[in-house]
């Protein structure tokens, strides 16, 4: 059986989702756990759109050691030299040049004819491979291309020492049908093209990501671009958590395998989530709440005879924890350890009995405590930032009637403390004015979601906000079971990463 590449984009392709922004420790934290969970190639960023995703890739390629990391660069020599530079510490590092090779982009965007474009694509090669033998290129929009100047394209890209050729279905116009077809005919058409592997790359924006992919794979292609829960431009990327279970669920279409720990799918998809404050939809396949979750009687009778009736997938497979342990305020630190585990966390002492403490008070105020509250916990004691200002205490005064009125305490810098009132419009403007008098960093706030963590009067409600300042934005994220705190931690958590980009000069640093 052939290996299939699993090429996993979620710090370029998946970064680019309009309001997805990754710190720089974020971003390690993401390429640890693709490197666990067994990605062939990680695309770190795209190392000449800023110094942040600069150092972000540097930082990537210094510390991943089991896979390639790779860097997008734009055709031209600028992009290249500093992809190259980012990426020259890795122990296997790629450089991804890609093009545009559609009529429309190359006219209108591009503002080149094909020979422009041909011989830009082939010396951008050459310079890349000047740096490392690793090189991939992509004629961006290849699914709106003439064919017949895309295999000439992908033939003079090949001789120029391109040893991977990424076919992107940009604006995920093509079906599925049509786009296996095309993977087939680059095989025939392109003389060279057993010096390459074909790798496709997907967008969602029909819905057809993961269809394209999969026909592409049953046409030869041996590398497939995705990303964690789909995310991406637009509608998103290819799922890798789909690609994977497809291939995994039916060997008997696809005769393929891959690297992946799928046990790893579930937490990997908890924490890209957590970390780019997208929540993962309910009904979606494999990682959704509701993926392995039976609601109607004749369902449920079939799984309790024999799960098979209604599971293709052993939720097991994918890392999706069930346990018999049921935490509440009884519970002691082994249950709460064993909990965190299966839930795929290690954490280290000082985290765990943070988390522990945590968990206590949160056990007090509900009966039992579900795996999405423990999600929460931990996200809540690993927030990334460091802390100029920490949120002491809340006070809040609400109603139909009066002003809405929130006094607050905050440790500022060497521990000085440093208290004010303010009203407002309610009591979270109350308490973002109130915070803005002790902090005085002017912002303004564009982004604010109230997510409930599970169902029930005493859910932990998780706010997720950004702000602007400058031109630059700036996420948050706080959980409690008072979504006022959780309001305030957010702000604090934002206000604090604003903080530490005005004194680090980068807007992706943070530790
Ligand atoms: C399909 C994709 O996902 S492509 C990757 C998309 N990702 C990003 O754009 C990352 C964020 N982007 C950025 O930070 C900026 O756009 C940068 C740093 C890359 C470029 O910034 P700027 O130099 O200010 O250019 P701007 O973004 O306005 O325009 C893009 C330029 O690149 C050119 N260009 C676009 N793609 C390519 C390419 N593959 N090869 C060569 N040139 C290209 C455009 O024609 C345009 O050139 P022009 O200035 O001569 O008209
Ligand atoms: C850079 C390329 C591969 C891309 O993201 C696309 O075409 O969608
Ligand atoms: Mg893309």
């Amino acid at each position: 059986m052939d290996k299939l590449k699993i090429f996993d984009t979620t710090l370029r392709d998946g970064e680019q989702a309009a309001g997805a922004a990754l710190n720089i420790q974020e971003k390690l934290e993401i390429a640890r756990a693709l490197d666990l969970l067994g990605v062939d190639v990680i695309e770190a960023g795209f190392p000449v759109t800023s110094p942040g995703d600069f150092e972000a890739v540097k930082r990537v390629a210094g510390e991943i050691k089991n896979c390639t990391v790779c860097g997008l660069a734009r055709a031209n020599a600028k992009d290249i030299d500093r992809a190259y530079e980012a990426l020259k510490d890795a122990v296997a590092p790629r450089i991804h040049v890609f093009i545009s090779a559609s009529e429309v982009h190359m006219v209108h965007q591009l503002k080149k004819n094909r020979g422009e474009v041909l011989q830009l694509a082939r010396d951008m090669v050459a310079r890349a491979k000047g740096y490392l033998s690793d090189i991939e290129f992509s004629p961006m929009d290849a699914s709106r291309s003439d064919p017949e100047f895309l295999y000439e394209l992908l033939e003079a890209v090949i001789d120029a020492g391109a040893t991977t050729l990424n076919i992107p279905d940009t604006v995920g116009y093509a079906m599925p049908h049509e786009f296996g077809g095309l993977i087939q005919n680059i095989f025939t058409h392109v003389r060279n093209i057993d010096r390459a592997v074909i790798s496709v790359h997907c967008h969602d924006d029909l819905g057809f990501s993961v269809a394209n992919s999969m026909e592409a794979v049953r046409h030869g292609a041996r590398q497939v671009e995705c990303t964690i829960n789909g995310i991406g431009e637009r509608a998103g990327n290819a799922a890798l958590e789909e690609v994977v279970m497809a291939i995994r669920t039916r060997p008997d279409y696809y005769d393929v395998t891959t690297s992946i720990n799928s046990e790893l799918i579930y937490p990997t998809s908890r924490l890209v989530s957590q970390r780019t404050g997208f929540s993962v939809q309910p009904n979606k396949a494999v990682v959704g709440a509701n993926a392995f979750r039976h609601q109607s009687g004749i369902h449920q009778d079939g799984v309790i005879k024999m799960p098979k009736t209604y599971e293709i997938m052993d939720p097991h497979s994918v890392g999706v924890p069930s346990s018999s342990l049921v935490l509440g305020k009884l519970s002691g630190r082994h249950a709460f350890k064993e909990r965190l585990a299966e839930l795929g966390y290690n954490l280290s002492e000082a985290d765990f009995d943070r988390a522990f403490n945590a968990f206590k008070e949160l056990a007090d105020k509900k009966k039992e405590v579900a795996d999405r509250d423990l999600e929460s916990i931990v996200a809540e004691e690993q927030r990334t930032v460091v802390e100029a200002y920490h949120l002491d205490r809340l006070q809040v005064t609400c109603g139909d009637r009066g002003v809405p009125t929130a006094a607050v305490r905050l440790i500022g810098p060497e521990g000085v403390i440093l208290e004010d009132a303010a009203l407002g419009t309610g009591p979270v403007d109350a308490v973002y004015k109130a915070i803005n008098r002790l902090v005085g960093v002017p912002n303004r706030l564009t982004e604010f979601s109230v997510t409930s963590i599970t169902a029930g009067i005493d859910a932990i409600g998780e706010v997720f906000i950004r702000i602007e300042s400058e031109g630059v934005s700036y996420s948050g994220r706080g959980s409690d079971t008072d979504i006022i705190v959780s309001s305030a931690k957010a702000y604090m958590n934002a206000l604090n990463r604003l903080l530490a980009f005005k004194l680090n000069g980068l807007p992706t640093t943070t530790d």
